[in-house]
């Protein structure tokens, strides 16, 4: 899919390869279909001008915001006209490269009526939703409350006088603040609200509400509706209309509260169904699933640039190789930026894993067998979190890995770090979430003597053996076995979960206690994640990936435990399974392996597949010409547009032709 110019700077780095590339591409894509539609899906994107990215760091928000739903409109024209699948209008959209509302509306609005809405519910939104008659946000979070759900204030109270909610904002905090999409472009807002029936109160509940004209586009009678303004960097999240939103004393018909879950009957009875309750919460885990794929996509473009640049680039010399070195050869560099390449790829892997999870889940709820959704919802929460702090300081180590060009928007680094970074917050705050995960991790201890942990969890079976038992690495080969790497981390997050667990139980069970022990709490969450990405990456490479790429993925699966193994040697330490020998050992082992990615280290980038155009990087092009780019993009500076800057004649001559000596001058 790529698409260099003729001239290959890159050439001798590709010549070194040692594994087959397009089956490479192959795996990374998903499999030989999912492959050939990134492709096509990738081609139309970047040969159609309506989607070039050129100059959108350069717009303003309100031009910006225009182009974006130009974009966006044309997408979905285009789908229609070439009457596009699902899987390929989605990954039409994801090569567009733009957050922007169908995010939301095929991302999160759709899913949760399927999800919350009965039968009945989704045959009346779903085909509506499905043609874009309407277009829908998730309106969850408000000015006062985000990640305390419980909390928001929003109020839906039932009139069984005319059949209908009464949607209500009744203070400033109560304001929805930050749904994507709700600010200018939703028609309909799917709206989390406190439900209130005969004056009482059964917690947030799930409603549609038509917030928009049909006919007009204008906001309905009693509707506050606007875009919260311009956020974090140039470009970036700023294509989205995140938006605030306000009712007062809206009447909505009482079908339009989502009725899976609960229902209101028409004289006002409200009525539990016995699934629990936490379904509610099923948008959520859809979204924080697929967030590990999307990590990996977005590291992957960070490392394909930087790696490719540092190939290109050089600076210094020694006098054993004439010439200077391409800065890659530094050890360095190269113990920067290829852990971050292996956790691309890691990062891939696991999220092949995450979908198969979710399915397996949900066909589990459909036969309403809800014993795994605990274990679930761990995992989408923790893993969410892990990959894209990982993935945000990533990109950013990336960007400095380019030196100075790396600061340019040319690089594409910048605009890819702010339109990246919100993942951090957005479907939840990365710190909130690794306290879901403790919990979890407390509850599944406290009951491990009468209920056998499940799936990622299962190894807590096994916490009496794991506390005992130290590594019996005493050679660096003996850390390269899957066995031994897997059990230390098993054996960590066993002893960070099962320590704090035990000064828990020591104490009173208040949640001050609670509170007090939180870091070590994150800490053991984090244990547990980076054990599943691990563990989950290795399980992943021994299920049948193809000969000619084998080699090659288990130098990076080695590379990505080493690594996170070593950036944690002070838990590893603490917790006694490991001496500070067989941490240096596995640090020998880690270099091994960065030789053996470096004559692969471009392949490897070229596997992801990014176009030049889905990359929008001088740094990262193909062909590696780097420098040519660089110096022709200055010349479309909207500065150098004119030889003399606009403004000399007011603000620089004046000051150039005073000709006067400055009062504080001591010349
Ligand atoms: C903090 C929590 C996790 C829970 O808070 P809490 O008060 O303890 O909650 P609770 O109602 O008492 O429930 C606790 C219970 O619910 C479970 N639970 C929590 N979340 C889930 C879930 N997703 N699936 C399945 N189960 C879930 C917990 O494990 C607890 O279970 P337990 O009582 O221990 O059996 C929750 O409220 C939460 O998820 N907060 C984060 C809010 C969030 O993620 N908002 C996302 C808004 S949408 C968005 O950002 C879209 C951006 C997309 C884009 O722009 O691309
Ligand atoms: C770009 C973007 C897009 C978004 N899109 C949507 C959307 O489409 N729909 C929607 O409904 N929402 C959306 N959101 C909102 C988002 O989901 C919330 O911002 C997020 O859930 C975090 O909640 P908060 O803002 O309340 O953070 P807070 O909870 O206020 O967090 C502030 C700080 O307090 C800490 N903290 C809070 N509680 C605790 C605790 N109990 N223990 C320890 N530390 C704590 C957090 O870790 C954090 O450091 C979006 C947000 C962004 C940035």
């Amino acid at each position: 899919m790529q698409d260099g110019n003729g001239l290959d700077h890159l050439a001798g780095e590709r010549a070194m390869a040692q594994f087959d590339l397009q089956a490479m591409k192959v795996y990374l894509a998903g499999g030989q279909r999912e492959y050939e539609i990134s492709t096509k899906m990738a081609q139309l994107v970047a040969n159609d001008p309506v989607f070039s990215k050129e100059d959108r760091v350069r717009l303003a928000r309100k031009d910006l915001y225009k182009n974006s739903l130009r974009k966006a409109g044309h997408a979905w024209k285009t789908i229609l006209e070439k009457g596009l699948s699902e899987v390929e209008g989605l990954k039409l959209r994801h090569f567009v490269d733009e957050p922007t509302y169908t995010d939301l509306h095929w991302g999160m609005f759709i899913p949760a009526i399927k999800g919350q809405g009965t039968e009945e519910q989704q045959h009346k939104w779903l085909p509506l939703a499905y043609k874009m008659a309407i277009i829908g946000c998730y309106a969850q979070t408000e000015l006062g409350h985000g990640s305390n759900v419980q909390g928001l204030e929003t109020t839906a109270t039932f009139d069984p006088t005319t059949d209908e909610f009464i949607m209500h904002s009744p203070t400033v905090t109560s304001t929805k603040w930050w749904p994507g999409g709700l600010g200018k472009a939703s028609t309909h807002a799917l709206v989390y609200a406190r439900l209130i029936t005969d004056k009482k109160d059964h917690g947030i509940h799930a409603f549609i509400a038509p917030i928009r004209s049909l006919e007009d586009h204008t906001p309905l009678p009693n509707v506050t509706v606007g875009d919260i303004g311009v956020k974090f960097g140039n470009g970036g999240y700023n294509t989205m209309d995140n938006g605030f939103l306000r009712f007062d004393h809206v009447r909505i018909p009482r079908e339009n509260m989502l009725m899976r879950l609960a229902t209101v009957t028409k004289d006002g009875k409200y009525v539990r169904s016995n699934k629990p309750r936490q379904l509610g919460y099923g948008a959520m885990v859809f979204v924080r699933q697929g967030i590990v794929i999307d990590a990996s996509i977005y590291l992957s473009r960070a490392v394909t640039i930087a790696v490719r640049y540092s190939a290109v680039r050089r600076q210094f010399g020694n006098k054993d190789e004439p010439g200077e070195l391409q800065v890659i050869q530094y050890r360095t560099q190269q113990s920067r930026l290829f852990p971050l390449l292996a956790t691309a790829y890691a990062y891939r892997a696991v999220g092949f894993w995450m979908k198969s999870l979710y399915a397996d889940v949900m066909k589990r709820l459909n036969d309403n067998d809800f014993s795994t959704l605990p274990e679930v919802h761990a995992c989408t929460a923790g893993l969410k979190s892990i990959t894209t702090s990982v993935t945000a300081d990533g990109i950013e180590e990336c960007r400095k890995l380019c030196g100075g060009h790396g600061f340019l928007c040319a690089s594409g680094l910048p605009e890819l770090y702010a339109a990246y970074v919100p993942a951090c917050t957005y479907e939840g705050d990365n710190t909130i979430l690794l306290l879901q995960v403790a919990r979890f991790l407390l509850k599944t201890l406290s009951q491990v003597s009468k209920v056998r942990p499940v799936g990622t969890a299962a190894y807590l079976g096994n916490i009496k053996q794991l506390s005992t038992q130290n590594c019996k690495v005493s050679q660096g080969h003996d850390w390269l076995n899957t066995s031994v790497l897997l059990e230390a981390f098993e054996a960590r997050s066993a002893r960070q979960a099962a320590a704090v667990a035990l000064r828990l139980a020591k104490g009173s069970g208040s949640e001050a206690e609670f509170q007090e022990n939180t870091p070590e709490l994150v800490e053991s969450a984090r244990a547990h994640c980076q054990l599943i990405l691990v563990s989950k990456f290795i399980e992943q490479l021994q299920t049948g990936t193809p000969e000619g790429i084998r080699k090659q993925l288990e130098v990076l699966c080695y590379t990505y435990a080493f690594s996170q193994l070593i950036d944690n040697a002070g838990d590893f330490l603490a917790t006694g399974y490991v001496t500070g020998n067989q941490i240096a050992l596995a640090k020998e082992e880690l270099k091994h392996m960065f030789d053996k990615i470096r004559p692969n280290a471009v392949a490897l980038v070229d596997a992801f597949d990014h176009t030049d155009d889905y990359l929008g990087s001088a740094l990262g092009r193909y062909d590696g010409d780097v420098y040519t780019h660089l110096y022709k993009g200055a010349f479309k500076e909207s500065l150098n547009d004119t030889v003399v800057v606009d403004g000399y004649e007011e603000y620089l001559k004046p000051v150039l032709t005073q000709n006067l000596w400055a009062p504080h001058s001591k010349l």
